[in-house]
């Protein structure tokens, strides 16, 4: 597996090729190469008209909060892990939190989601909830959460480290990984596979297309969906007039 390191941006052509994929296609190519549980479960949209991201994961872990080291004086330390991740993050990157599936405080909220966005933070992604979720559907970053909570995140989150491999809705997420998210959900590509899987799914999704035209015109399965050679050979055709929009 080839080492990556785990801040390196992505490069402009893998970028174009998956915000044209969507995370249906990209599930398929990544079944394909044998991964089946890339897909985090769990989220909704917060701000559906704003839901295709991509980026590369910045990840943040919470446990379970204590009460006896949870308490609010300690924002007034700016080096909180939670705030030292917000101001870590770098530009082209989603902050990915593990917040074990536990919906009962928010991981976060409106302004620390507006700093991120301010620091070119391409999305937002938590297994629990995210507060001042009026403030989240306004904003232009894509974020996805299990649910609003109007609670802080210290009444149940202690937040202890940040890009470390984290589990975020049942998906092992490691920093440097690629997520990609849509009105169907958030997938996790692992870093080592995103070139070979943008492409692959970017020319799935181009080939769907013309198939979609086919059946939208009334056209059966058989031989169209999926496509066989006589299928393909009209797509090499159509493929003249219609280049690969990524490129
Ligand atoms: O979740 C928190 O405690 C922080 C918050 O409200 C915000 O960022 O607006
Ligand atoms: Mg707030």
């Amino acid at each position: 597996m080839a080492e990556t390191p785990e801040t390196e941006p992505l490069a402009e052509g893998t970028l174009k090729a998956l915000r044209y994929a969507s995370t249906a296609t990209i599930t398929t190519q990544l079944l394909s190469r044998g991964l089946r549980n890339q897909l985090v479960q769990g989220l909704k949209p917060l701000n559906p008209t704003r839901d295709k991201m991509v980026g590369v994961a910045f990840t943040l872990r919470y446990i379970p909060a204590r009460e006896d080291l949870d308490e609010p004086s300690v924002f007034q330390d700016y080096d909180h892990p939670q705030r030292k991740a917000v101001e870590s993050v770098q530009p082209g990157q989603v902050l990915v939190i593990d917040s074990r599936q536990q919906q009962r405080a928010a991981s976060l909220g409106h302004i620390l989601a507006t700093r991120l966005l301010r620091r070119g933070c391409t999305g937002v992604v938590t297994d629990g909830s995210v507060r001042d979720a009026d403030g989240f559907a306004a904003l232009d970053l894509p974020t996805f959460a299990a649910n609003p909570s109007a609670n802080t995140n210290l009444i149940q989150h202690h937040a202890v480290d940040m890009q470390v491999p984290i589990g975020c809705g049942e998906v092992a997420v490691y920093p440097g990984d690629v997520l990609v998210g849509d009105v169907d959900g958030v997938v996790v590509i692992p870093r080592h596979l995103v070139v070979e899987v943008a492409e692959a799914a970017a020319q799935q999704e181009h080939l769907e297309v013309f198939v979609l035209d086919k059946i939208e015109a009334g056209e059966a399965l058989r031989g169209v969906y999926p496509p066989d050679e006589r299928t393909r050979a009209e797509y090499q055709e159509w493929l003249q007039d219609n280049p690969h929009p990524w490129r």
